[in-house]
């Protein structure tokens, strides 16, 4: 038993919202409560109980694959070398005994609702389970009958299979261009090609080629008489005396895998019994069979948690943009990132396409990732929907935060159509664009040419660019140009997202209203700012950082606290002075 601890990878920082309108005199500051900023990581013990449910702890690990115990042994320094990322996939292969009900396909959902409670009850397993074969052709019950009747009537054997050679014979004229799409041997009879060589890679194999199968049930006992229609029908067919058309297996739960009828649970002797005094030559049996659970039934977790060292934490959340992966590995996870970017790939296809991760924290001023790819392809551009709307966006060059989407709305739903938004740092648009779609018009700026570049393709595949004017200076100049033009009047809100000195942006405020004609139809813009703070009081600090801004500008704050998560923002605090 591991005890795990399951990190939820999360940014550290704390962004204080503010959105003010400017007036004419200072009052009293807001008296902010102190609440904890400091991010904390959540860390979670899990605790893994394996008395029920598929486990890669249970079950047996197939012959041709090494023992579990030295599967432990080997596995991490074979990953840490190099960060080579192929691992056998095979070693995560467990097989599981059970017993099921062979029953007729026709009564199989009647029968699993009478059982339910004693079918197996495992994710992603279906407890009806099909076998290769288990489906029959209508004629050949039929034939099968008529051959049952003359057994009964003491008929000649020759005249009895005379009849099954007939049908081959009828099915071999029915041969056309696709094959025998119901009995693959006779098939493999007359077309001896790819599909010969492809069956004989041996009993490893798993069936369905486009897509891999997470689990395949295998029926263990061998009937009397199989043999024979086996010889006519194939290796797939499967029956056993009491054959009498299409069956199903009703999976067991895990618990009766090894019990005998005596000990099963009176429901399901209860069928069994009935079924058999109804109809003497009822179809229902008791069988044992196989689940092999392959590499793809895991979940990621539960793959990393046998690859990586005991103890260690593990990752087991991205954040995802667009076809892209985005991890924020710990220093303890590098030895292995490639090893958890190809987990993390395997099993997010085909919605992910390229894992990476953050390499440096963001310190540039076009707030773009230094980004590192470890598993797929390497295209770091990818297309967002965020609001109905598409966005472009190339990773490493352009500025684009999934988990701000949340704030975007919230921010968005206090617009309306007679605002008009001036937006000094869009980035590629999220909040310019979406805004284009509520608002008269947008004025949307950003200093990185290839975020402009961006924000132009954006704006016309959602066939708003009529309603945007796009920018590409410095925002201190965005904000003096739109100020000091006749755009000035017309200007509702200014949104301004650069958390890091988006507040210290505010000194090109001061005095743009100064030399104004006051007229009562003249009202003043709502400044939404963004801002980090590691303060004890963020609230204060921010607030400090704003007044020191505008100097004399008088103002009304309103200040809300996020905290950037995936899940959850925080509104702490409304004040006004
Ligand atoms: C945090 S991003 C926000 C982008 C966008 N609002 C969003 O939500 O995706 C800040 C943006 O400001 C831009 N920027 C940085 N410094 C700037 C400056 N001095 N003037 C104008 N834009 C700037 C960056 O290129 C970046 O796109």
């Amino acid at each position: 038993m591991v005890g795990t601890k399951l990190l939820h990878l999360k940014p550290n920082s704390v962004i204080p919202f503010t959105n003010f309108s400017f007036k004419h005199s200072f009052s009293s500051l807001p008296k902010p409560s102190i609440l904890s900023l400091l991010y904390s990581t959540q860390t979670q013990i899990k605790t893994q109980v394996f008395s029920y449910g598929p486990s890669l702890q249970k079950g047996d690990i197939p012959l041709e694959t090494p023992s579990r115990t030295q599967n432990q042994t080997t596995l991490h320094p074979e990953v840490e070398e190099g960060n080579n990322p192929v691992f056998d996939e095979q070693k995560f292969t467990r097989v599981f005994h059970l017993a099921a009900l062979r029953v007729p396909a026709n009564d199989c959902f009647a029968l699993e609702n009478r059982l339910r409670g004693h079918l197996l009850n495992w994710p992603r397993v279906k407890n009806i389970a099909r076998v290769p074969g288990d489906e029959i052709d209508e004629e050949m019950i039929t034939l099968f009958d008529e051959r049952k009747d003359g057994e009964e009537s003491g008929e000649e054997e020759d005249g009895e299979f005379e009849s099954l050679v007939l049908y081959r014979e009828k099915l071999v004229k029915e041969f056309n261009y696709r094959g025998f799409v119901k009995f693959k041997n006779l098939a493999r009879i007359s077309r001896p090609g790819k599909r010969k060589k492809k069956e004989s890679k041996g009993d490893g194999e798993r069936k369905g080629n486009e897509r891999k199968e997470l689990w395949v049930v295998e029926v263990l006992e061998e009937k009397e008489g199989e043999e024979e229609m086996k010889g006519l029908l194939g290796e797939d067919f499967k029956g056993g005396r009491k054959w009498k058309g299409s069956t199903r297996l009703l999976l067991l739960d895990e618990r009766y895998g090894d019990k005998g009828f005596e000990e099963l649970p009176q429901a399901i002797k209860a069928v069994l019994v009935e079924e058999t005094r109804e109809n003497s030559s009822s179809t229902i049996e008791l069988v044992r069979c196989k689940l092999t659970l392959f590499y793809e039934y895991w979940q990621m977790n539960e793959i990393l948690e046998t690859l990586l060292p005991e103890g260690m934490i593990i990752p087991s959340a991205f954040e995802t943009v667009g076809h892209i992966a985005h991890l924020n590995l710990k220093d303890e996870h590098l030895p292995y990132k490639c090893v958890i970017a190809k987990v993390v790939l395997d099993k997010n296809k085909p919605k992910i396409q390229t894992v990476v991760n953050k390499i440096d924290i963001i310190q540039n001023d076009y707030r773009t990732m230094q980004l590192e790819v470890l598993a797929g392809n390497h295209s770091l551009v990818t297309t967002v929907v965020e609001n109905g709307l598409r966005f472009r966006v190339d990773l490493a060059k352009v500025y684009w935060n999934s988990r701000l989407g949340t704030e975007r709305q919230r921010l968005l739903s206090g617009f309306n159509r007679n605002d008009v938004i001036c937006d000094v740092f869009s980035g590629v648009g999220p909040i310019a664009i979406s805004a284009a779609k509520i608002v008269k018009r947008v004025y949307a700026n950003d200093l990185n040419p290839f975020a402009v570049e961006y924000l132009e393709g954006n704006s016309v595949l959602n066939k708003l660019e009529r309603k945007i004017k796009i920018f590409n200076m410095d925002g201190r100049r965005f904000i003096n140009a739109m100020f000091s033009s006749e755009k000035a009047h017309s200007i509702t809100h200014v949104v301004m997202n650069l958390p890091n000195d988006a507040a210290e942006f505010l000194d090109a405020f001061r005095g743009v209203y100064r030399d104004q004609p006051r007229d009562k139809e003249f009202n003043f813009p709502m400044i939404h700012v963004y801002g980090f703070s590691k303060a004890q009081d963020p609230e204060f600090d921010f607030h400090e950082r704003i007044r020191i801004a505008l100097q004399e500008v008088a103002v009304n704050v309103d200040m809300r606290r996020l905290h950037s998560t995936t899940t959850a923002e925080v509104p702490v605090l409304d004040g006004s002075d």
